[in-house]
């Protein structure tokens, strides 16, 4: 089974806003409303790629019927923890004329002790042998920034497959329980090794860093440049795909989706990676935080497949 956890899930509001104007009135284009956070992407591209997985993480009751209902209608398995605060609404700006996407994240709710530790619980009694496992994005306060070491260290025990992404601390505490594949952004994997990444050798340099932690497989995604891919058979560039962009939100959990897709049908690296890319791109020409489907990534396949060099 594919687990994906998402501990601080958020309503993804996008406001297409032309020629957004700092410290103006500002009038809205067009607006979408959608759920989201991390791992719930991760879970929205997998159903649409004919995989079922089960979605955990915590709710607040302010939102908990819209995203309850919403999955139950996707068809997406769940099990959400209730939290006495709220769960959060991010704002996506998306500026069509000047080309701009900016993020504006709330913190999230507060969790409390008790919340956090029936989270643990639910966890722990999920998990079995042979589970995939996906933790996904940043935590409300009340979360320890152990937690994905806790989580990760947990599922390795028991035998699940899992996957990271994370940013800070978040990340750097889960490495040292050893997770199988991570896919930091460039800006994440640059706070991660503590020093500027410019160059495809530099950022090549420090993924062998990592991987000499024990951690074998990490795709660092790069935008609209593309990514890097590195795995215990070498490592490979793909060049980022040139597609109409609609919105940039959730590219990165597109990529996460078509990672596990890849290790559930033993792709080879090449392939994982031509996947990865496509659903990234895939997914950017889409509004606001919408899922893309199978066919949609695989129709940029040969362009992907294409842009891929071993290096
Ligand atoms: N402007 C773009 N044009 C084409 N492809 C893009 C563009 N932006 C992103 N992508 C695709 O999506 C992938 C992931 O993008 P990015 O590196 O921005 O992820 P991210 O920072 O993890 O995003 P998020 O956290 O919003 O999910 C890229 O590797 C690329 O394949
Ligand atoms: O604040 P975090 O958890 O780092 O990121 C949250 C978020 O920006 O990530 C997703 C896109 O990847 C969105 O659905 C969501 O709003």
């Amino acid at each position: 089974m594919v687990i994906t956890v998402t501990l601080n899930p958020a309503l993804d509001k996008t406001l297409v806003v032309n020629n957004f104007a700092v410290g103006e009135v500002n009038r809205v284009q067009a607006a979408r409303d959608d759920i989201g956070g991390k791992g719930l992407n991760v879970s929205k591209v997998l159903k649409e790629f004919g995989i079922q997985s089960l979605a955990l993480g915590f709710l607040g009751n302010n939102l908990r019927d819209r995203f309850e209902k919403d999955l139950d209608t996707k068809g997406i398995d769940h099990r959400f923890i209730s939290i006495s605060s709220g769960t959060r609404t991010n704002i996506k700006l998306v500026d069509e004329k000047k080309r701009t996407f900016t993020d504006i994240n709330e913190p999230g709710g507060a969790i409390t002790p008790e919340e956090l530790e029936e989270f643990l619980t639910l966890f722990q009694q999920t998990i079995k042998k042979g589970d995939l496992v996906v933790l996904a994005g940043g935590v409300g306060e009340g979360v320890p920034i152990t937690i994905y070491k806790t989580l990760t260290g947990l599922a390795k025990r028991k035998g699940a497959t899992v996957v990271v992404d994370a940013e800070g601390k978040l990340l750097g505490e889960a490495l040292t329980e050893h997770p199988d594949v991570i896919k930091p952004n460039e800006k994440e994997l640059s706070t991660l090794v503590g020093r500027t990444l410019q160059t495809e050798e530099q950022i090549v340099q420090a993924i062998k860093e990592i991987q000499e932690m024990g951690i074998d497989n990490i795709l660092v995604s790069m935008g609209s440049e593309g990514s890097i891919y590195l795995t215990p058979n070498g490592a490979y560039r793909a060049e980022g795909l040139q597609v109409p962009v609609k919105s940039t939100v959730g590219a990165g959990d597109s990529m996460v989706a078509a990672l596990v897709y890849s290790i559930l049908n033993e792709r080879d690296d090449i392939n994982t990676l031509a996947l990865a890319q496509s659903a990234g791109a895939a997914s950017v020409m889409l509004e606001g935080t919408k899922a893309c489907n199978l066919s949609q990534a695989e129709s940029l396949m040969e362009r992907a497949l294409m842009k891929i060099r071993r290096i």
